[in-house]
């Protein structure tokens, strides 16, 4: 026992002492020898005694001073003794531990306790003795049990004893153990058993930690396990839970029928103790009725002694009479006296005994009564509460086997199921067994495979390597030969395009302008447009192929294509008049198609919508800057209109120009030369001729020019070496538009306009045409558009014929008309074009052939002279004949 549990089960005796004695006022703390100088004259001791049963006979010794102090202790240890309490030895109390004492009344009260809170008090202390020697703090432990064990079966007051003693409890230390394991459970307050870890409920069980758990416990893990599947209702009980369930359940079994047998036990031993205590009045019984008798018997001496007396008076006064005549009878009376004397004591002492003898009894009985009422008392309240809680715990059992039959159905469906599950992952397994020894069969085969075509694609590679070295090398060579083919295509280019000089062909170009913006109609006459020049229009009004006609031209260029790439295929041309050549340069087409926007580009134009007019004249002004080195150029323009077969100056104020010059001379030498040496000058000069050309609205077209328009560009070249001047000239023609009279609606000054324009297109078209015949005669003086033209057309030149076609199905027989005189154009040959600079070199050439074919002819006179010699002297050896 530790000095702290044996310090408190002091303090429990104290306060229980001063509790059954108010006067005592022992202070709780009292030491060991306190208490022995309240309880060494044995008093206190007895006074107890007469408290917990007044009847005891201790009372008159308690109270009686006179009673000396080893028998007050003594009397008290018999008592004990009687009561079959654990006594203490009187030395004991004399000097030495205290504890033997302090133990003794805690029995003591144990044995006296009558209320339930006294009992668990006591309870508590007993327990508190027996886990006394596992050095925890037992006194605290027992006492939350108690009031645990009060918590679980609230109204058993009296079995709060018993359940210490009857439901084992677990040891502290055991608790420390496993405590800490319920202490788990009982965090579990918030969460779930099904959440706990199957390890840690094994782990529970297999500890025999639910056998040690305290009731509560087990009973808070049940309520808690049912709580939880009431709550989840028809879910099902998780396997570890469930076992954890049966296990607790089968614990709370175990506990009832221990505490049943124990019940039984007690009821024995409180039998066995109503025996003890009937029989004891039994003998009581028998004493008194041995004290009747013999008091029967002394109240029967006195009647004897009152008859002997009689005798003995008539014998006395024979006696008195012998005395008083014998003296020795005398004698006899006073012996008599005495003999009366003593038996009348006797008596007395045996109506004393007798009567203490009653009140013994009668105390007996009164204890007896007392003893049996509280046996009686305690075994119906016990009995009471024992079916009580038998009730209730058959119940809870019934309902724990209900859960539990449920628990083991669904364990055995669970179980089932399980069975089920794993057969079918067993043939899964098998399935999967097969399936990878497949795989894996399959995978070998894969490999070995795989290794073939390895094997394969190295000797693929290497032949690989090897075909695409030779093909390389092959490449290499139709690359140089592709290369060879572009040379050589650009040499046939070149070599045609020398042929189309030498032959002096006038080069047709046509372009096709995009629907405008504001065209509704968007039914296009264009069927097909080729790379090679080749344009195939379709009649709207005859699908098919009979509507379809195809024209050959040098270059179609589409709806899309730019203002520079239609330059792009004239630079060439453009580049030429800086070497000397006329080139001229005209838009054809009906009004609207797009020959002003081809020429100059549309109103206010960016630089990449200038005309073919701006990028010329820019292209012979960067030509000439490059070439600066070795040549000094001079360009000048001249910007004329024909307008009703008038031509007019757009750059100056005169009105009217009557001479146009013969052809090698300058076209119109009465219109203003303006030099320019940049293109901002150019474009000043254009603007202010556009602005002066003659522009009226027609139905066809609001901004219709009804004129002719020519830009003649005029470049003078000398070699800053040589001093070899060259001349060349650019025309760079707008005509009016090509439509027939009757369609552009016109009446009186408009149909005069419309008939000169129509006049001077039909000239130029028998001026081309005569030329294309080679006829002798060649009608340059039919217009004013042929005359100023003369040496364009004349055949030093180079020309081009920009086509313009407007693609809108109703001009389709505009575009028709328009397309076949380019056609009639392109094919006239107007003999090859020539500088000025190879003119004078042919002059020289046929000058020096002149010489030549003279001095051919003296030879040929010289050598027929020498022949007609031979002839004369024929002696002369054949060798020398020659
Ligand atoms: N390639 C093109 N891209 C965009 N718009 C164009 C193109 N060609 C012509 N146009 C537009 O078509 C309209 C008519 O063009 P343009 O005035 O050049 O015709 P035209 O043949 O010169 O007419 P006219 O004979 O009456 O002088 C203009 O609004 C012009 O801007």
């Amino acid at each position: 026992m530790s000095p702290q549990s044996y310090a408190k089960q002091r303090e429990i005796v104290i306060q229980w002492l001063n509790t059954v004695l108010p006067d005592l006022r022992l202070p709780t703390e009292a030491s060991d020898e306190e208490l022995r100088a309240c309880l060494l004259d044995g008093t206190v001791l007895c006074r107890i005694l007469n408290r917990l049963s007044p009847s005891s006979p201790n009372e008159e010794s308690s109270e009686n001073s006179s009673v000396s102090q080893s028998e007050n202790v003594k009397r008290f240890l018999a008592t004990m003794d009687e009561l079959g309490i654990p006594r203490f030895e009187v030395s004991d109390l004399e000097k030495g531990s205290m504890k033997t004492v302090v133990y003794c009344l805690l029995s003591l009260k144990l044995h006296f306790i009558s209320s339930g809170e006294e009992l668990s008090t006591l309870s508590t202390i007993t327990k508190a003795e027996s886990i006394d020697d596992d050095g925890s703090s037992p006194g605290s432990l027992q006492q939350f049990f108690g009031e645990e064990m009060r918590n679980a079966f609230p109204g058993l007051k009296l079995q709060c004893a018993m359940h210490n003693q009857v439901i084992s409890e677990p040891s502290p230390a055991v608790l420390k153990h496993v405590g800490h394991k319920f202490h788990e459970v009982f965090q579990l307050k918030q969460a779930c058993y099904a959440d706990l870890p199957v390890t840690k409920i094994l782990e529970m069980m297999e500890s025999n930690s639910l056998e040690s758990a305290p009731t509560q416990a087990i009973l808070h893990v049940v309520y808690g396990i049912l709580d939880e599947t009431a709550e989840t209702m028809n879910s099902e009980i998780p396997h570890h839970v469930a076992c954890l369930f049966r296990k607790a359940v089968q614990e709370m079994g175990r506990r009832l029928s221990t505490q049943a047998d124990h019940l039984r036990t007690q009821n024995n031993l409180y039998r066995a103790r109503e025996e003890k205590y009937r029989s004891k009045i039994k003998e009581l019984e028998a004493l008194v009725s041995v004290s009747r008798k013999e008091t029967k018997h002394v109240t029967v001496q006195p009647q004897q002694i009152r008859s002997r007396r009689k005798k003995n008076v008539s014998w006395f006064s024979a006696s008195t009479l012998l005395k008083c005549f014998h003296p020795t009878s005398q004698t006899a009376n006073s012996k008599l006296e005495e003999e009366q004397k003593v038996e009348k004591q006797e008596m007395m002492k045996l109506v004393k005994e007798n009567e203490k003898n009653i009140l013994e009894l009668a105390a007996m009985r009164q204890e007896l009564d007392i003893v049996g009422m509280v046996h009686k008392f305690c075994s119906l309240e016990m009995e009471a509460e024992a079916k009580a809680a038998i009730a209730i715990l058959q119940l809870k059992i019934k309902e724990l086997e209900c859960l539990l039959a449920d628990s083991n159905n669904k364990v055995k469906e669970l179980e089932e199921s399980f069975e089920s599950k794993c057969q079918s992952w067993t043939m899964k397994e098998k399935i999967y067994q097969s399936f990878i020894d497949f795989q894996f069969e399959a995978m070998q085969k894969l490999r070995s495979s795989s290794e073939a075509i390895k094997q394969e694609v190295l000797e693929t590679q290497k032949r690989y390597s090897f075909e695409f070295n030779h093909l390389e090398s092959k490449l290499k060579a139709v690359t140089d030969a592709a290369g060879n083919y572009h040379e050589v295509l650009k040499e046939n280019h070149k070599l045609f395009s020398e042929l189309q000089d030498l032959k002096g062909n006038i080069r047709v170009y046509c372009r096709i302008r995009p629907f405008l913006p504001g065209q509704t109609e968007k039914l296009s006459t264009i069927e097909n447009i080729s790379e090679n020049g080749q344009l195939v229009i379709a009649n709207p009004s005859k699908p098919g192929k009979d509507g379809q006609r195809s024209f050959k031209f040098n270059k179609v260029f589409g709806p899309d294509a730019t203002q520079g790439e239609v330059f792009a295929d004239i630079q060439p041309f453009v580049k030429s008049v800086v070497d000397g050549y006329n080139v001229c340069i005209f838009a054809y087409g009906q009004t609207g198609s797009g020959k002003t926007y081809t020429m100059t580009g549309p109103t206010g134009a960016t630089e990449e919508e200038w005309g073919v007019n701006y990028l010329a004249l820019n292209h012979l002004f960067k030509v000439s800057q490059d070439r600066k080195s070795n040549m000094v150029y001079e360009v000048a323009v001249q910007m004329v209109e024909i307008y009703n077969e008038q031509v007019r100056d757009l750059l100056s104020s005169d009105v009217g120009i009557t001479t146009i010059s013969q052809p090698n001379g300058l076209a119109v030498p009465e219109a203003c030369m303006h030099p320019v040496i940049s293109t901002s000058d150019v474009l000043d000069l254009m603007d202010i001729g556009f602005k002066n050309r003659a522009v009226s609205a027609t139905a066809l077209n609001a901004r219709s020019s009804r004129s002719h328009s020519i830009v003649t560009v005029h470049v003078r070249g000398k070699n800053v070496k040589t001093g070899t001047v060259l001349y060349g000239n650019l025309h760079l023609i707008d005509l009016a538009g090509s439509e027939r009279v009757d369609r552009s609606e016109v009446t009186g000054h408009r149909l005069r306009e419309a008939q000169h324009i129509n006049k001077s297109l039909s000239s130029l078209g028998d001026v081309i045409f005569a030329l294309a015949k080679k006829s002798p005669h060649v009608p340059y003086r039919n217009s004013k558009l042929t005359q100023v033209l003369q040496s364009a057309l004349g055949g030093q030149a180079k020309t081009i014929m920009l086509v313009q076609l407007n693609p809108d199905a109703t001009s389709f027989s505009e575009s028709m008309s328009t397309l076949k005189f380019a056609e009639r154009v392109s094919g006239v040959e107007l003999g090859a074009a020539q500088s000025s600079k190879e003119e004078k070199d042919v002059r020289e050439l046929l000058e020096q052939m002149a010489s030549l074919k003279d001095k051919i002819a003296e030879k040929d006179e010289e050598i027929r002279r020498l022949k007609s010699l031979r002839d004369l002297k024929p002696r002369i050896p054949q060798q020398h004949q020659l």
